[in-house]
């Protein structure tokens, strides 16, 4: 252990910091980030049940008295006391004269596509999380898998409700990993992209606005194309298939994978790189965007929900470039934006 940390560790230096001036100021931040980290959980349960109770969603519409509120919510008006409190603690809500308004982050997060619908269903992550050691020793039977069949191959995604609800909450989820993907590739030069497990198309949709005369191939499981097709027409080419067992068409010099890696082991993506690697010509662009290691939203939340997941994991960038490379890609230095948001890592395809 290194001086500085046997002194952070130490309780008489602990005590002796609050009465010197400078070092008081370090020990109180450091304990306050400590307390967050214990109460995080809190945190989160009174996020969730902000959504869950239509709170933020009401305040985004307008300023409320707590009367309201509490109409609105069904919870009386004195347990409703505390939880308006925690929000206005957590920076989401604030409080003039005897009404509540959402501050500029509590606007912020209500505004993000697709969050509020997230936060709901992280319900079912906290329950693969309740017994947190006998998780990561691998002792429980996690339940978010089920939420997600696809995951499992092409033959478990084949009731049209349940592949309708998680498409919605990938499709909500799409527009900011879009945005960002946007921003950092520029496909001006394409002659044809396809994006390898697109979705209901929230990405191919935002490719067309930008580029309007761009060619576009959309390859997914069969369940998932009808809602590609009622969103995307005759737009986009639709090929339905799996990437498991099916060859890639020809024909595109852009393939797009976007949130598609973390899902899946080493063993599924490496034989996926080979089957894009076939179906571009030499000199084609791989594109791959996704969160990745090497951040705290990958470390420390996407990697768990990909090993709650139990089939793939959150890779970071020097082992997806490793992976390409392997399959026959020359890699093209990483970007991120924002890292909570994704991380690009292209390829570019040798003969
Ligand atoms: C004028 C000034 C200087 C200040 C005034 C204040 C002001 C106006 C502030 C506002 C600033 C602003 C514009 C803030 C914008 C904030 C944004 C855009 C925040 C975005 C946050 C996005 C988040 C938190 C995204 C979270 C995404 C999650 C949790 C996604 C989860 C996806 C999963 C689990 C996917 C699973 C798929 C599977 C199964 C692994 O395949
Ligand atoms: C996490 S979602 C990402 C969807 C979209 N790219 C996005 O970012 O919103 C993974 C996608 O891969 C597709 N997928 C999974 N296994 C597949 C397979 N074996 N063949 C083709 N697509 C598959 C799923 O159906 C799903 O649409």
């Amino acid at each position: 252990m290194g001086w500085v940390q046997r002194l952070a560790g130490s309780r008489r230096f602990q005590s002796l910091s609050m009465r010197i001036p400078g070092l008081r100021r370090i020990a109180r931040r450091e304990g306050e980030a400590i307390f967050d980290l214990v109460a995080g959980f809190c945190h989160s349960q009174v996020l969730m049940a902000l959504v869950d109770l239509g709170l933020l969603q009401r305040l985004g519409e307008g300023p409320a008295e707590a009367a309201q509120l509490s109409r609105v919510s069904g919870v009386p008006a004195e347990r409703l006391e505390v939880l308006l409190r925690s929000a206005i603690s957590l920076g989401l809500f604030h409080r003039r004269g005897g009404t509540l308004h959402l501050t500029a982050r509590g606007a912020a997060l209500a505004a993000v596509p697709g969050l509020t619908e997230m936060i709901s269903h992280h319900r079912l992550l906290y329950r693969d999380l309740e017994d947190p050691a006998a998780f990561f020793r691998g002792e429980t039977e996690p339940e978010l898998a089920g939420f997600w069949p696809y995951v499992f191959g092409a033959g478990a995604a084949e009731d049209p409700a349940q592949a309708a609800a998680y498409s919605r909450l990938m499709t909500e989820s799409q527009a900011l990993v879009a945005e960002d993907t946007l921003a950092l590739c520029d496909f001006g030069s394409a002659r044809r992209l396809m994006d390898v497990g697109g979705g209901a198309g929230a990405f191919l949709s935002e490719v067309a606005t930008r580029y309007p005369d761009l060619p576009l191939t959309l390859f997914d499981l069969p369940a998932v194309a009808p809602a590609a097709e009622s969103r995307l027409g005759t737009r986009v080419r639709i090929c339905s298939g799996s990437f498991r067992n099916d060859s890639l068409p020809s024909g595109a010099d852009v393939v797009t994978l976007i949130r598609v890696l973390y899902d899946h082991s080493d063993e599924t993506v490496r034989a996926l790189l080979g089957r894009v690697h076939a179906a571009l010509p030499d000199g084609g662009r791989l594109v791959v965007s996704e969160p990745m290691a090497g951040s705290r939203a990958g470390d420390a939340y996407f990697s768990l929900y990909c090993m709650a997941m139990r089939t793939g994991r959150v890779r970071s960038p020097s082992e997806i470039r490793s992976l390409m490379a392997e399959a026959g890609f020359a890699p093209v230095r990483p970007r991120s934006r924002r890292p909570f948001v994704t991380t690009v890592v292209e390829g570019v395809r040798n003969s």
